[in-house]
């Protein structure tokens, strides 16, 4: 990609998986950018080159952002002071007790860039948040001579790099106009201009630019999540239907997914969706539509969420069914950790649920990852964690392949069939060859399978 015509001065502030992609991402387009965080030793790390956390191409793009000298970071929010547009990216997580979004850092950090904001500056809000956050944080930005504007993110984990510099869709939601409910004062102040300049490459490249009011804005985010979230629940819910039936959800899936008007995007029955994202926020878009007085959406995203957690409950069972209804003393191997491929982040990952549950049940349990162990191993140190793959599978009387790493998908059947104890291999996410498995000797049982 070839830099803007004119870069920006850009903060982004908070330096977790979301505000590390967009500063590098930002630093790649050309921009010169600083990042922020209020954790030191995060700060540390990345200002060495250290990725902070495993994402494809982060330690490349990390280190050639650094070498440009247009990427530097640090903790103290007055670094922010020089830059045109400061993208707010700091976590807003489940509150603790309730299932709304914890909304203190987004406000303590826009409260602590607010003495060092210039006027005529942009604040682009970037952590997705409940309908109605960016109102109530818009007189705080207004009241220093800036403008806030919300600029959803809609990365993925595992593709973090390639989807911020190849969007679907760019979205920024603009203060409407007094009364008109048109997204007009913002045009008329040049504050869309810095966000076209931020993003001109993108949008030189065809990217679809949506602009909107605030609230639609934020709600594109809340939506597409609980969206995706519902596609994966809708197809657990199809699996059970299926492996009842007599039925395969994986040939249902395919065929469901030829229809132009379904697509074949987050069809895969399997655990279920876990992650810092899908689970936390169709949590808070429930409690805040709830405030709202909207309760079918809140009755919806509830099932959603009740069907995603039975998939996790479904596959201990099974288990146990599997071993008599005991898995005391059973040798059970999870392949998979992280909520995902290609990541390390075990936030909410159905995988580490199962393993807990099957550890809790009495089972001799082994955890294995190519990525995510060492987060593991700080958070549940109980869990027997084993880094290679053989001795992992070594003696094991079942597999649980938990995530569906490249590694796990392309295991041959007839040389781990050569290192367990017993034969068994659950398929929490349908991705091994059925066929391949059960005549290397497997007992294969899939989610929603025959
Ligand atoms: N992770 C993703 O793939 C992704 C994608 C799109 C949107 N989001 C949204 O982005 C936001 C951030 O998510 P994340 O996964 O990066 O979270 P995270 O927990 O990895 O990172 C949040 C960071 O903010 C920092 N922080 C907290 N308070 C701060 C303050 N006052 N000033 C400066 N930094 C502060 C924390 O130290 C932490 O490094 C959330 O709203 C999330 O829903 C995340
Ligand atoms: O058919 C599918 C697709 C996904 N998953 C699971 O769903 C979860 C989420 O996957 P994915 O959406 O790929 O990863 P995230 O990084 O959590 O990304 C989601 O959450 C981000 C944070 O809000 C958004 O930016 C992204 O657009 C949205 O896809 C993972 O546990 C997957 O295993 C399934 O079970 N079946």
């Amino acid at each position: 990609m070839s830099g803007p015509t004119t870069p920006l001065r850009i903060s982004v502030i908070g330096c977790g998986y979301l505000g590390t992609v967009h500063a590098v991402a930002m630093a790649a387009l050309g921009h010169d950018v600083v990042g922020i965080d209020v954790s030191g030793e995060r700060i540390a790390q990345l200002a060495s080159g250290e990725a902070p956390f495993f994402e494809p191409s982060l330690p490349e793009r990390l280190a050639a952002g650094l070498a440009s000298g247009r990427l530097r970071f640090s903790t103290d929010i007055g670094a922010a002071a020089t830059a045109d547009l400061h993208f707010v990216c700091v976590g807003t997580p489940q509150s603790v007790g309730s299932d709304a979004a914890d909304l203190r850092a987004l406000f303590s950090a826009t409260e602590a860039l607010i003495p060092h904001l210039k006027p005529g500056s942009v604040v682009a809000g970037k952590s997705t948040v409940p309908v109605g956050t960016a109102a109530r944080l818009s007189g705080l930005v207004e009241g220093a001579g800036a403008t806030l504007v919300w600029n959803p993110e809609f990365l993925r984990e595992g593709r973090a790099i390639a989807d911020s510099l190849s969007p679907d869709r760019i979205v920024i939601g603009v203060s409407a106009a007094e009364g008109s409910g048109r997204p007009a004062s913002a045009e008329s102040s040049g504050t869309l201009d810095i966000l076209r300049q931020a993003y001109a490459t993108m949008l030189e490249l065809g990217t679809p630019l949506v602009v909107t009011d605030l609230p639609t804005a934020e709600l594109v985010k809340g939506a597409a999540n609980a969206y995706l979230a519902t596609r994966i629940s809708f197809m657990n819910a199809m699996a059970d239907v299926a492996e009842r039936a007599g039925a395969d959800v994986v040939g249902l899936a395919e065929a469901l997914g030829h229809d132009e008007r379904i697509g074949p995007h987050y069809l895969r029955a399997g655990i279920g969706f876990g992650g810092g994202c899908l689970p936390k926020d169709i949590r808070a878009f429930a409690a805040r539509a709830t405030e709202l007085g909207a309760a079918a959406p809140a009755a919806l995203l509830a099932q959603v969420d009740e069907i995603n957690l039975g998939q996790r409950a479904r596959i201990v069972e099974a288990v146990a069914e599997h071993f008599g209804g005991s898995v005391v003393g059973r040798r059970v191997t999870v392949l998979g950790a992280a909520f995902k491929p290609e990541s390390d982040d075990i936030r909410d990952s159905p995988a580490i649920d199962i393993a807990r549950e099957l550890h809790r049940l009495g089972s001799i349990l082994t955890l294995t990852d190519p990525a995510a162990l060492p987060n593991v191993a700080g958070r549940y140190p109980e869990l027997g964690l084993e880094a290679s793959l053989d001795d992992a599978l070594r003696d094991a009387d079942c597999l649980i392949l938990a995530t569906e790493w490249a590694e796990y998908r392309q295991l041959d059947p007839a040389r781990a069939a050569t290192l367990v104890a017993s034969r068994t291999v659950f398929d929490g996410r349908n991705c091994l060859d059925r066929e391949a498995w059960s005549a290397a000797g497997w007992k294969y049982r899939g989610i929603g399978r025959r």
